[in-house]
Formats: structure tokens, sequence, C-alpha cells
């Protein structure tokens, strides 16, 4: 069976955030006698794509609304991902050093339209068409009424919702973008007056599918305006937890970190990782460190961080550490924060993946008070790192944190979030801590939880399989 993920994101290629992690692990996963999984992307000006090679497969043209593009599709010549993965380079539109800006419809547009037409030529369909969020969303759409798609009618679809928050929104008036399709069904394009392609896949893919049960569920409830299409929907719906890349994140040969450790060796490993944070960002080695690691956004409750911080902090016995970039105004009152915690907090305004991983090993607990978290990669990336997650149940945060105070516990839990729901969470935290053998049962407890993607990759084959 012939698998093509289309993304905007694979990791290492290009990561803004968790998308890029699914995408650039499921496939390899995937792969095996039976599966052929491949993955398309865009063509960006970044770091990968300037210091590797690629060969060129396919030129051509396209077409959105008036205006033709030259484009090519590209193929990584050496073989490191494990997995073959194609680009779609449109100088001038998509080529831009950047992901995510101010002109993502015209750039996505183009990336989906040059991806079907590329595929159009091969001699044998691919068998399922897997989509990564918004930005390949209006592709289930085109393979369904798109005149010059008509050749995939019966090639299974599926989109995967990585979040429901992010969807696209373009005007109507930039319709004529779209390949021509019977004008009759522009209604499946539109959700609440605008052409919205996370609402327009959700109608015409074969199969919907989320990061975690949990979210599908919240989904019906919460989802910045889509509730009712997903309630509508849910007969084809399905939440699969996500899974972490058991080679990338392990902390037994991890690269990145300083010193590398297992289950028995967990105590003198996180110490020397603990030592070189502390050493970097001016921390006391023998206080409890918390951290945050992810995009500065109203979803992860970041906005909450500058008070709760000051609050939590007034207590000198704890210090936290926090990576990430975002929110402007956050950003500043996080940066501000430094000169009054000298000693007991910092941060790193930016992104910096070879410190997210030295995080996952050296800090103590991992604080993710999300209001929104479809799956969340950080909280398992920090148990098989050792670290204790301090979530905020929902989502897939739900589906995979289970509070101390239960059987079998091994993290920290709160129902809501508001400033006194992270600083209570973070005292209990600080009390686990001075719990000596506690606190070593639990790091050897979650170092073993298996969340790897070998259960999950088989549950996106046994879907493939229900629509093939
Ligand atoms: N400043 C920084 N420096 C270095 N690394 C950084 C960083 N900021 C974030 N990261 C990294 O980016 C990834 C974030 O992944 P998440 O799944 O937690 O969130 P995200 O909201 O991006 O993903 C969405 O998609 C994923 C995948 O489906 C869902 O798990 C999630 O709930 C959903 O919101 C992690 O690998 C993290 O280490």
């Amino acid at each position: 069976m012939n698998i093509i993920h289309i993304s905007a994101e694979c990791y290492p290629v290009a990561k803004v955030g968790g998308l890029a992690d699914v995408v650039g692990a499921l496939p390899k996963y995937q792969n095996n006698s039976e599966i052929s999984s491949q993955v398309i992307m865009p063509f960006y000006d970044i770091k990968f794509t300037q210091q590797n090679t690629f060969s060129s497969v396919f030129e051509s043209e396209l077409y959105l609304g008036e205006k033709t593009y030259k484009y090519r599709i590209l193929k990584l010549k050496n073989k490191s991902l494990d997995f073959e993965i194609f680009f779609v380079d449109v100088p001038n539109l998509v080529f831009k050093d950047y992901v995510y800006s101010f002109d993502d419809t015209k750039r996505f547009l183009a990336f989906q339209i040059a991806a079907l037409d590329w595929m159009l030529t091969w001699k044998k369909l691919p068998d399922i068409i897997h989509c990564h969020d918004h930005h390949t969303g209006l592709i289930p759409f085109m393979l369904q009424e798109c005149f010059k798609y008509e050749v995939f009618r019966k090639t299974p679809n599926i989109l995967t919702i990585h979040n429901a928050q992010y969807q696209g929104w373009f005007s109507h008036d930039n319709v004529n973008l779209i390949p021509a399709f019977d004008f009759n069904n522009v209604g499946l394009l539109d959700w609440g007056g605008t052409i919205n392609p996370l609402a327009a896949a959700i109608k015409c893919a074969w199969k919907v599918t989320t990061v975690s049960p949990s979210y599908m569920e919240e989904m019906k409830e919460s989802a910045n305006g889509l509730e009712s299409l997903l309630l509508s929907e849910s007969d084809k719906s399905i939440g699969i937890l996500n899974g972490i890349d058991w080679k990338v994140w392990n902390p037994e040969t991890d690269l990145s970190i300083v010193k590398n450790y297992n289950q028995k060796t967990v105590a003198s490993g996180k110490k020397a990782n603990k030592k070189e944070l502390c050493d970097t960002f001016n921390l006391d080695i023998d206080k409890p460190l918390f951290a945050f690691i992810g995009r500065l956004v109203g979803e992860k409750g970041s906005d909450l961080f500058p008070e709760a911080f000051k609050i939590a902090l007034q207590n000198p016995n704890i210090s936290i550490l926090l990576l990430g970039s975002g929110n402007k105004e956050t950003e500043a009152q996080l940066e501000a924060l430094k000169k009054d915690f000298d000693g007991q907090y910092n941060a790193f305004i930016g992104y910096d993946e070879k410190l997210s991983h030295i995080i996952y090993a050296g800090a103590d607990f991992l604080l993710m008070p999300s209001r929104v978290e479809p799956c969340g990669l950080n909280q398992m990336y920090a148990l098989r790192y050792g670290t204790i997650p301090i979530v905020r149940s929902i989502g897939g945060l739900k589906d995979t944190v289970v509070d101390v105070s239960e059987e079998n516990g091994f993290g920290i839990c709160h129902e809501d979030v508001t400033v006194s729901d992270i600083t209570t969470a973070i005292e209990r935290g600080l009390e686990l801590y001075e719990n000596k053998p506690q606190i070593k049962k639990i790091k050897a407890q979650i170092m073993k939880i298996d969340h790897s993607w070998n259960a999950s990759a088989k549950q996106y084959i046994n879907l493939y399989k229900s629509i093939n």
C-alpha cells in the first residue's frame, strides 16, 4: 500500500511545532514490507534545504487564478530520513525563509495544486492521500470536486487535525484561485460566510482523525467554530493518540544532551544535564527546576506565566527556566522578570532544538498549563527523559498523564487554567520533590512508559485498510 503524507512541516526539514514531529516520525514507523509511506512538503529557503542536495523529478507550470507559476518537484538525494521525501519548489512564491506568514493562502494553494498535478502524472495513483491540518485542507475538496482531478475520485483521503484553532480562512473573492469545479458545490468550501479549508476538509475527507481520543470529544464542544460540523461528521471521525519518535527522543543515545542515561543511570544522567542548564542560566542545582518549552500563545496558557512565576518565585526554594517564543507582550514580560529573580529564574526567548533536549533531560518538572492541547508531545518527551509533567487535564494531556494522588499516578494534574492553578501545581511539585524515595520511584516508572509510535502507527494502518 502506497501512502503519501502531505504537510507544511516535517522534522528535521522544517519545524515550527508538533506537526513536524508527527510527520517526521509516523511514515518511518509505517514503512514495512506491506506499506510504503512517503512525504511531500513545500520547499522553503531554510537551513535544511541549503545544506542538502536534491534532484528534480518533475517540472511543470501551475495555474493560480489568472497567473501561471513554474514549479519543480524535488527529491532529497540522501536517504537520511528513513522514508522518501519530495518537495514542491515554486520559486518566488513558496521558496521563502519562513514556513508561515501573511501570504499563506496563495503559497499553500500553489503547494497543494502542484502536489496533486504531479500525482496526476504517476503511473499508479497512491492508495491513500493523508493530509495534515488546514494547509492541506483543500486537497480533499479538490480531489472530490475539481474537474481536472476526476481520476482521483476513488482514491481514499484522510485528514488529520493537529490543531483545530487554525483553519486557514480566506475570502470568497479568492475562490478563482482554486481549479475549476461545479459552482453549485461551492458551499462545501464555506463555513460562516468565508472559505474555510479545515472545514472543507472535514466535510470532504473520507476519514477525519485527530491526535488524541479526548480532543476528538472536546472538539464537538469547542473547536473555534467547527463544533457542530465535527458533531455531524462524527461517524467518520476518530482520535488516535500521537506517539513519539523513539529514536530521536532517547536519553540513552541523544547526541544533543550533555550526558546520556537510562533507567538505571537516571540520577547521575539528569544531574549532569541539570548542571549544564544551571551553569548556563545561572540557576541553583540544589533547587527543583520547573521548565516550560513551547509556543507562547494563548492555547498553551503562557500569558499567565509572568504573573504565576512572580508568585511562585516568592518561594526561594524553586527555580524556573522557560524556552519559547510567540506573543510579543508575553515575551517582553518574561524577559523583564529576569532582573527581579536573578539566580532563580531565566528564559531563552527564541527557538532552540538542542536546548529543548537538554531541558527535557535536565529539568525536574515540565509545566504544560494548556487551555487547548490536541495531544501534546512535550509531556511524552518529558516522561521518556524522567521529567515529571505538570499538566492541565485536557486533550492528550488527560489521556497520557495520571495524577500522583491516583493509583500508579506519576504526574501533577490541574483542572483549570488560572494563575492559582499554576502556582498550586508548582507547590505540589515542590512537596513531591522533597519526598526523595517517591521521586526516585516515579522517575524509574515514567521512563518505562511506551509512547513510541508502534501502537499508533498500526491504528493508522488499520484505518487505511478500512477504506482501501
Ligand atoms: N522554542 C522552542 N525551541 C525548541 N523546541 C520547541 C520550541 N517550542 C516548541 N518546541 C518543540 O515543538 C514541539 C511542540 O509540540 P506540541 O505537540 O507540544 O505542540 P504544538 O502546539 O506545536 O503542536 C500541535 O500538533 C501536535 C502534533 O499533533 C499536537 O501534539 C499538539 O497538541 C498540537 O497543538 C515539541 O517538539 C517542542 O519541543
